[in-house]
């Protein structure tokens, strides 16, 4: 590659390429080290107590590069590229603090552990509101919740705080709650005992009358406790889903046990940040019409007439004022695509109130979203 750029000869495009990978493989290695040096000093910080940010120390670093800079590369292109390095090495320095509500293990915790790949600090929080307050406060960095089930309906608790809550939805996610049998030896033989929520055991309530005839069905709070239980005892099994045996330490008897397939539910990511257009987007808004003949009819119209796809309305009462709703709209596309925006302003003409929640990723997975 040196080579290539010292000599006059000619060169084809093949040639000249592979001298470009070559380059780019040594970048890549380079940033990889750099990211990783930043995780160091990150925990250095973290020791001492220090801020990530370090506006002296980035100045420093713009005027050493730019002072050695001899071309063909601008100032301005070395400062725009290095300013794009050192955003991620701050960013890698910053705990990932994601909030779910509990139970441990429990389906809003599955949840989180799969959106994130695993990768960060998964803190449980008692309540939906408690995960809305610790993002709100910048306490975690993302919050998990609930939105919405196949067989319950809208999770209300949470469309409510979203209009308490200045938060940005930064992503969705569809998750298939399945009901397994757990226990500690993994043999059906073994089971004289299930401990299960309430509403697991009436989801199952056929394939237990069938299986587990003689077998006591008994109630309990938390999966996590029926877990504690299942641990300590081979004659206990649990119901819970399978994807949470690893984290109890329990071995799958049985998948799928529950009477009704197809038990979906909607995860919404929330946090302080905004999502740049991904090319498949949501936007969701709540909005308050006022309290006359057609008025939600009109606030629908810039809608229509922008061609925008409406993918959900859900309504509640605002509990400010009774018969007044708050409406939960979502909308293909992102508030950065000016048919959006453009239909959101038209809406705002005929709303008390209108807020963007945010634009995001949509999560078109024919198989989670239809339980397949
Ligand atoms: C890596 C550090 O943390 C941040 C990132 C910097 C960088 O990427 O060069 C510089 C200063 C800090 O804002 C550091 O303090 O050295």
């Amino acid at each position: 590659m040196e080579y290539i750029l010292e000599t006059k000869e000619k060169f084809n495009l093949d040639q000249l390429r592979c001298a470009i990978d070559e380059i780019d493989n040594n970048i890549l290695e380079l940033i990889n080290k750099r990211l990783s040096l930043g995780k160091h000093i990150g925990d250095v910080k973290k020791e001492k107590g220090t801020k990530v940010l370090d506006r002296n120390r980035e100045k420093e670093v713009l005027q050493r590069l730019c002072a050695l800079n001899n071309g063909p590369a601008t100032d301005d292109l070395v400062r725009y590229l290095f300013n794009v390095i050192m955003t991620a090495t701050k960013e890698i320095q910053k705990a990932k603090i994601i909030a779910f509500p509990g139970p441990e293990a429990g389906d809003a915790h599955i949840a989180a552990l799969n959106i994130f790949s695993h990768s960060g600090t998964f803190v449980l929080q008692p309540t939906i509101r408690d995960v809305f307050r610790g993002v709100d406060k910048k306490e975690s960095r993302y919050g998990v919740v609930p939105v919405e089930n196949s067989i319950e309906g809208a999770i209300s608790n949470t469309l409510d705080l979203f209009s308490e809550f200045n938060l940005n939805i930064i992503a969705e996610y569809y998750d298939q709650i399945s009901c397994d049998l757990l226990s500690i030896t993994g043999n059906i033989t073994d089971v004289k005992k299930i401990y299960a929520l309430p509403q697991s055991i009436a989801r199952c309530r056929g394939w237990l009358g069938n299986k587990m005839q003689g077998v006591d069905i008994i109630e309990i709070g938390t999966s996590a406790a029926a877990a504690r239980i299942a641990v300590e005892d081979p004659s206990v099994a649990v119901i819970a889903t399978g994807r949470s045996a690893h984290i109890y330490g329990l071995q799958e008897i049985e998948s799928k046990i529950e009477d009704h397939m197809g038990n979906v539910t909607r995860f919404l990511v929330i946090g302080n940040e905004k999502m740049h257009p991904s090319g498949c987007d949501k936007t969701s808004i709540v909005f308050v019409t006022s309290h006359t003949p057609g008025a939600l009819l009109m606030a629908l119209e810039p809608v229509k007439k922008a061609g925008l796809n409406m993918v959900k309305l859900e309504s509640r009462p605002t509990r400010h004022q009774n018969w007044s709703y708050y409406f939960f709209m979502d909308i293909e596309g992102h508030i950065l695509d000016s048919r959006v925006s453009d239909a959101l302003e038209g809406m705002k003409k005929h709303c008390l109130f209108l807020k963007h929640l945010g634009s995001y990723p949509a999560f078109y997975n024919e198989k989670n979203v239809h339980g397949g």
